[in-house]
Formats: structure tokens, C-alpha cells, sequence
């Protein structure tokens, strides 16, 4: 299979890729990349904060549940949206505990998770340098103690983060690509 052919197969049914991880693990630049290179919708999950939200986040404070759900809320319509629509997307969202992640997918099948995995230490160098973002790197340490890393029942792919972004987006593409050899294993799903 040439490179060009690869990122069509993998569009050929609808799926959407939820990018989850802590802050500052490069779920954003990761997630840009892969919605890039296979030709997908691509939108950041910060862009459905309330302005509320963002500057008490920026004000060194965590969301809590409350505050979460109707983030979450918007992110599972856009999901609906786009699996209704049969277009593959690719969403960014920290999405950081089982729950989260159960409003977002709904139980579909469709709906992937794809976890960057990766240390503290290597984080925080990363969100030290990250410049012109709104959420503080305080908050690393509650990201930390909110993460529940998704479990095999969630069919993740997880993906480590220390390779460049390209590599790591290339890695998350070979495992789809991997699947969609492998329909008997995958399965269509609803
Ligand atoms: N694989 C990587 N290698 C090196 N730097 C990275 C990598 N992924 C992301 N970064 C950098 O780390 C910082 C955090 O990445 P970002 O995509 O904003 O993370 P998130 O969206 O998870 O908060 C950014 O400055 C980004 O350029
Ligand atoms: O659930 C949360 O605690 C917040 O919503 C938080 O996770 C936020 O959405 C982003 O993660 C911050 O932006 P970055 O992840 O891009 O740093």
C-alpha cells in the first residue's frame, strides 16, 4: 500500500477519535497532525469552554464534575453530530476520567480513544515551555490525581509521547491503519 493510500482507507467509515491525556501531553499538536494527515474534522475541546471556565482554569483552579458535564455535553453532540453526518473527525479532550469518557462515546464503537501517555516530569518541562495557552501549569498535579488511564475494556490506543509529534501522530495512524486490515477483530459497531 503506498503512503496516499493508507490515510484513505482509514477514512472509509466514519469514526471519530477522542485525543485524551493530561495537560500539556500534546493532545492538541498530536491530534492536529493525525486529523491533517488523514484528511478529517478536527476541532480542540478547549474551544467549548465557557469564558468562565477558561479564566478560573487559568486562574490556577481545576474544574470540578459540576463544571465538567456540560463541556462534556457539547463535546458528545459535536461527536453525534459528525457520526450522524457519516464524517470521521478527530476531537481534543483531556477527558481524563472513565466516566468523561463514557458521556463521550456513548458506547459506540465508533468513538476511539486514543491516550498520550507520559511522565510528569516530561510534561511539566513541556507546559514550563508552552507558551500563550490558557490553562496553568499549577493544575498538572490535579490532571494527575483526576486521571483514570483508560483500561483494555476501552479498546485505547495508547501512544507514548517522548517521540516528536509526528512520530507519535504516525504511530496512532499505523494502529488504525492495523485495524482496518483486521474488520473480524474491530468490527463495524454501532
Ligand atoms: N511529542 C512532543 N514532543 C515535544 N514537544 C511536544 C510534543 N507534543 C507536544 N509538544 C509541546 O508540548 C506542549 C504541550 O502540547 P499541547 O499540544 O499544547 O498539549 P495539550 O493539548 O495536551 O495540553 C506544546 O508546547 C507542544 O508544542
Ligand atoms: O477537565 C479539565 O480539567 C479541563 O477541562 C482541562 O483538562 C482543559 O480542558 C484542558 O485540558 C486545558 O487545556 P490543555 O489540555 O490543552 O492544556
Amino acid at each position: 500500500m503506498s503512503t496516499e493510500e493508507a490515510p484513505r482507507r482509514a477514512a472509509r467509515a466514519a469514526q471519530v477519535l477522542v485525543v485524551m491525556g493530561v495537560s500539556g501531553s500534546g493532545k492538541s499538536t498530536v491530534a492536529e497532525l493525525i486529523a491533517e494527515r488523514l484528511g478529517w474534522i478536527f476541532v480542540d475541546g478547549d474551544s467549548f469552554h465557557t469564558p468562565e471556565h477558561v479564566a478560573k482554569m487559568h486562574a490556577g483552579f481545576a474544574l470540578d464534575d459540576e463544571d465538567r458535564a456540560p463541556w462534556l455535553a457539547r463535546i458528545a453532540a459535536w461527536i453525534r453530530q459528525r457520526l450522524e453526518a457519516g464524517e470521521s473527525g478527530v476531537v481534543v479532550c483531556s477527558a481524563l476520567r472513565r466516566a468523561y469518557r463514557d458521556a463521550l462515546t456513548g458506547g459506540s464503537r465508533r468513538v476511539r480513544i486514543v491516550y498520550l501517555e507520559g511522565d510528569k516530569g516530561l510534561i511539566a518541562r513541556r507546559l514550563a515551555e508552552r507558551q500563550g495557552h490558557f490553562m496553568s501549569p499549577r493544575l498538572l498535579d490535579s490532571q494527575f490525581a483526576t486521571l483514570e488511564p483508560p483500561g483494555p475494556e476501552e479498546r485505547p490506543i495508547t501512544v507514548g509521547i517522548v517521540e516528536p509529534p509526528e512520530a507519535v501522530a504516525g504511530r496512532v495512524i499505523a494502529r488504525l491503519e492495523a485495524e482496518a486490515a483486521r474488520p473480524a477483530v474491530t468490527g463495524a459497531g454501532r
